[in-house]
């Protein structure tokens, strides 16, 4: 599939979706990660017919593999993220739409799906806030607020190919603001814990905080009310070095000693991944670039069929793990490779 979207995609616009920040160690880390995990299944346990059903805030999802939010889906594929939300409504699942997405929330929506909407909380208050209350009445059903990005990664195969921004006729289409202006987003390195504080009054939606690695902040998540936590590294394109999701998870998953779901993204590459992070302790994970993988290769078939192999592959990896559900895979059904 990434083959394929290789071969269909301008050079610097693949280059976009597939590169990290400054050497891409954290990038290959987060697949070379799951690599040093290995599974330890138990037999004769009749798991029978699995069931992957996974409730998040009061919704049940088919499967716990999310689409994970990524810009400009508008470079992928013409449809960009209404394709996209067309192929997570198939297989049952969310989507996380980007604050960087090029088509309206709105449209997105109307592919039927659950959505949720990634924030990053702008400098202006009010701006902020109209996002919010607009992606509420899209009917985005969570809020993700993307808490890794105070200032933006050094991405440096983007550096080199110039490219900067959108080619004309793609906009970030929910930047609009009341006078009809598309903004730029900004990266705001002033914000804190008390602009969460700030948000939880504006928005009833359940708040996920998305690029938590410290077992420190996921505490903090916890005495701030926050509803989850998404460990990510923001697919290795923020800081550089940062340690590797599946890496970082344990540790979080101790701190948050059950009070939230915990979900990963970074990574994910096949159903053991999977079955190896909800082993390790996360409620679901997020998938970005396979997904997008998908979207440029096939469109909403695509990304259907990316969604659909991590799933089956994740079923039959519960099987033969000897585990019926998502809830039946323990920690001690891994062990890290010596
Ligand atoms: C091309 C691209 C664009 C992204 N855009 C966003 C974004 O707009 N907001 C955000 O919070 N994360 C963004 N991310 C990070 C993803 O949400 C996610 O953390 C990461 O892609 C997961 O790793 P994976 O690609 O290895 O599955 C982006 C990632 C990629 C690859
Ligand atoms: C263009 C940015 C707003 C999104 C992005 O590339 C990212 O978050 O990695």
């Amino acid at each position: 599939m990434a083959a394929r979207a290789r071969a269909r995609l301008d050079p610097a616009h693949w280059d976009f979706f597939a590169g990290g920040a400054g050497n891409e160690r954290t990038l290959r880390d987060n697949e070379d990660a799951f690599e040093r995990w290995r599974i330890v299944p138990r037999v004769l346990r009749s798991p029978g017919e699995r069931d992957l059903r996974t409730s998040l805030f009061g919704d049940e999802l088919a499967t716990p593999v999310l689409v994970a939010p990524t810009a400009f889906h508008g470079l992928a594929h013409p449809a960009g993220e209404v394709a996209t939300a067309r192929g997570a409504a198939d297989v049952g699942t969310v989507m996380v739409v980007s604050m960087a997405a090029t088509a309206p929330v709105e449209r997105i929506a109307m592919a039927g799906g659950p959505l949720w909407f990634q924030l990053y909380p702008q400098p202006d208050l009010t701006f902020t806030e109209s996002v919010v209350k607009r992606a509420e009445a899209a009917g985005c059903r969570a809020l993700v607020v993307t808490v890794d990005s105070p200032v933006f990664g050094r991405r440096e195969r983007d550096l080199r190919n110039g490219f900067l921004d959108l080619p004309p006729g793609l906009l970030c289409e929910n930047m609009r603001d009341d006078t009809g202006r598309v903004r730029n987003i900004a990266m705001d390195p002033d914000l804190g814990w008390q602009r969460i504080e700030w948000l939880r009054g504006v928005t009833g939606l359940p708040i996920l905080l998305k690029g938590v690695l410290h077992p420190a902040d996921a505490r903090l998540a916890v005495a701030h009310g926050v509803d989850g936590v998404v460990v990510s590294n923001h697919g290795g394109r923020q800081l550089d070095g940062v340690v590797a999701t599946v890496d970082a998870l344990p540790a979080v998953v101790e701190a948050v000693g059950g009070r939230l779901p915990i979900l990963l993204d970074g990574g994910v590459r096949r159903g053991t991944d999977v079955l190896v992070a909800l082993a390790l302790g996360a409620t679901a994970v997020l998938v970005g670039r396979p997904v997008l993988w998908g979207l440029a290769a096939d469109g909403a078939d695509g990304v259907r069929n990316v969604l659909q192999r991590l799933t089956t592959e994740l079923d039959q990896g519960l099987a033969l793990a000897g585990a019926a559900r998502p809830a039946d895979l323990t920690g001690d059904l891994v062990v890290a490779r010596p």
